[in-house]
């Protein structure tokens, strides 16, 4: 038996001049692993900020269950190279996303950054500087940061984007191991059908005026190309 993470209700979403959905709906179960997929400015973002809770619809509703404050999101964002400079290491990179009011750790907190460090496959470079890890190694660090306080959701804004496809395949393997040891609901945004195809388990296609949610199993990646127009 599956149950909603989210449901999203007869969404609409309009700016001046443009009206970006109109009446989109579709579920996210937990521990489902949704592709989101379409053209350039056909929303893609617009849903995730709505989703997000950062930009209030025009009309219809997203609901979360069981509320949204019981859903902590990890967000990884698109590749962008930082400079070699950048000076925090992986690991102090990743703890950033832990700290309260304490510039310290506490022990539990400690291990938690030590699996997240694990489970992405860092730990043995947690001592780099971020600036100067490799572009996998990057996204890699930013996956951690982004599972380390254990989210219910985790959000894949384009970030296999750039990286080269041995790296898109490492990054995607450790989302879906992810997926299927914690239970982590992802949702993967991106214009790579393959890789969509090949870890996804439902899709969300967008097209201008025209959405259509449906399970991966049976879908060619031509067919995908059909429904989003990607
Ligand atoms: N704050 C805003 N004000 C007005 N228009 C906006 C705003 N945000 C987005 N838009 C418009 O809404 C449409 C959808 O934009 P969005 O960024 O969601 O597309 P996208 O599918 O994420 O595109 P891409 O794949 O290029 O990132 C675009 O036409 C964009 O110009």
């Amino acid at each position: 038996m599956t149950a909603p993470l989210i449901a999203v209700q007869h969404l609409g979403i309009a700016f001046p001049n443009n009206q970006v959905f109109k009446d989109l709906s579709f579920d996210i179960q937990r521990g489902d692993f949704v592709t989101v997929i379409g053209e350039n400015g056909v929303g893609k973002t617009t849903l995730i900020r709505a989703l997000l809770g950062m930009l209030k619809p025009t009309s219809g509703q997203i609901k979360y269950f069981p509320n949204k404050k019981a859903i902590k999101v990890g967000y990884v964002p698109q590749f962008r190279n930082l400079d070699q400079e950048y000076p925090l290491t992986i690991e102090d990179f990743v703890s950033l996303n832990m700290r309260g009011w304490r510039p310290w750790l506490s022990k539990a907190e400690h291990r938690q950054v030590d699996t997240a460090l694990r489970v992405t496959n860092v730990k043995k470079i947690k001592q780099r500087p971020l600036g100067m890890a490799s572009g996998g190694e990057k996204q890699r660090a930013y996956l951690a940061q982004a599972i380390v306080q254990a989210p219910q959701l985790l959000i894949l804004d384009e970030s296999t984007a750039s990286l080269d496809n041995e790296m898109k395949y490492e990054l995607l393997d450790l989302v879906q191991n992810l997926n299927q040891t914690s239970h982590i609901t992802v949702l993967f945004i991106t214009h790579d059908l393959p890789l969509a195809k090949q870890y996804a388990k439902h899709y969300l296609a967008l097209r201008p005026g025209q959405q259509e949610f449906g399970a991966m199993a049976g879908m060619s990646v031509e067919q995908l190309k059909e429904v989003s127009d990607v």
